[in-house]
């Protein structure tokens, strides 16, 4: 598959700058203008796997694309972030530079099978004066996996601007990285064997995301907390000024990632014996960078009938509010067994 540059696999660039209007820039550029140089090169070896691999769709014929997997969660079902994220990548390849993703909202309707590709199946539903709509099929074995409504607005700038108030946290620099937290648990010289193989299959995972904790678990240690959470997350690599589209699948793809287990919390004396996605809803507020640090709050303000509603915003390091998304999930969970103390 040739090597496509960040600028066009959404199909359109605007830069990610700090002010709410991106300006429209050309194609990403290698910073010094060579592309053969060391410093494009480096980035060229750095950048996301998100974007050489993960969201580079292949075009397969008009308004139909083919993606490929790169992380698969264990329960070997398509991680629900990637598809989305891929379904926004085809969405947007038909939407012009002038226009903006703003809202997607999608249900995941069946398991997706890592062992084959997703094909990508997007109708033009409407493209009016200020706002554009598509809706894609992620198709497997001839049936959707998931439906998925994306919608992309010109930018109208409005007097009418509020957000809430980013949460007070340590800055990411004073956290530990998940692998890192994991590799301290290891180094415990008293930690169990029977914990020692779970660990190090944790560290084994190639997740494209870095996630540093605000609140590290204590692995093992089951106590139960509040239905929220808070982590500093981006995408693993260099992904660059370039397209806010592309950020804003690579946010898609992120925001799925941990934000249903934040149900889970207040019921350590359960495990999830089912869990998936059914729904996925998000709203792009501003612009951002996602291979830049961003604070993911997730909460969960209700569960019930084997399902649990989970909230998220992403907030730039900045205090501006980048992204909100919310989702509602099957839980079905059966009680943790302890061994006996006797
Ligand atoms: C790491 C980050 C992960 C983040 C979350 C994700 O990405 S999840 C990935 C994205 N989301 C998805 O893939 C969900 C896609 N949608 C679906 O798969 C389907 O729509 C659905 C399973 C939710 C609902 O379909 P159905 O109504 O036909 O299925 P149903 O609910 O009856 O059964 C589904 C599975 O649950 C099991 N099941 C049924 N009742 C159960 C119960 N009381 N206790 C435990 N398990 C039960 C069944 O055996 C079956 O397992 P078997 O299926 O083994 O037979």
């Amino acid at each position: 598959m040739a090597e496509r540059k960040v600028g066009d696999i959404c199909g359109s660039s605007a830069s990610t700058t700090s002010d709410d209007h991106p300006k429209d820039t050309l194609d990403l550029k290698p910073e010094d203008g060579d592309p053969e140089s060391p410093e494009a090169q480096k980035d060229q070896d750095l950048k996301s796997v998100l974007v050489t691999s993960v969201l580079n769709l292949e075009e397969i014929d008009v308004d139909l694309y083919r993606g490929t997997h790169h992380w698969v969660p264990r329960t070997q079902r398509l991680f629900g972030g990637q598809i989305i994220g891929q379904a926004l990548v085809a969405a947007a390849k038909s939407v012009g530079d002038n226009l903006y993703a703003h809202s997607l909202h999608c249900y995941f309707v069946r398991a997706g099978d890592p062992k084959v590709p997703v094909l990508y199946q997007v109708d033009r539903i409407r493209d009016g004066r200020s706002f554009t709509v598509r809706s894609v099929r992620a198709i497997q074995h001839g049936q959707p996996i998931l439906i998925c409504q994306a919608s992309f607005q010109m930018l109208q700038p409005s007097p009418l601007q509020h957000q809430f108030t980013m949460p007070a946290v340590p800055p990411p620099e004073d956290l530990l990285t998940a692998e890192e937290l994991i590799r301290l648990y290891l180094s415990k010289p008293d930690l169990a064997e029977k914990y020692k193989l779970g660990l190090n299959k944790l560290l084994a995972i190639e997740v494209p995301i870095e996630i540093k904790p605000v609140n590290p678990p204590v692995f093992y240690k089951v106590t139960a907390s509040e239905p929220k959470n808070l982590f500093w997350v981006r995408a693993r690599g260099y992904i660059g000024e370039g397209n806010m589209k592309l950020h804003c699948c690579v946010a898609a793809y992120v925001s799925d990632f941990a934000l249903l287990g934040t149900a889970l919390l207040p019921y350590p004396g359960y495990r999830a014996q089912f869990a998936a996605s059914l729904d996925h809803a998000m709203w792009f507020h501003s612009t951002f960078r996602s291979d830049e640090w961003m604070l993911y709050e997730c909460e969960s303000p209700w569960a019930g009938g084997s399902r649990g509603l989970v909230q998220g915003r992403l907030w730039r390091r900045d205090g501006v509010l980048a992204a909100s998304c919310s989702q509602e999930g099957v839980l079905r969970v059966k009680p943790v067994t302890r061994p006996s103390k006797l």
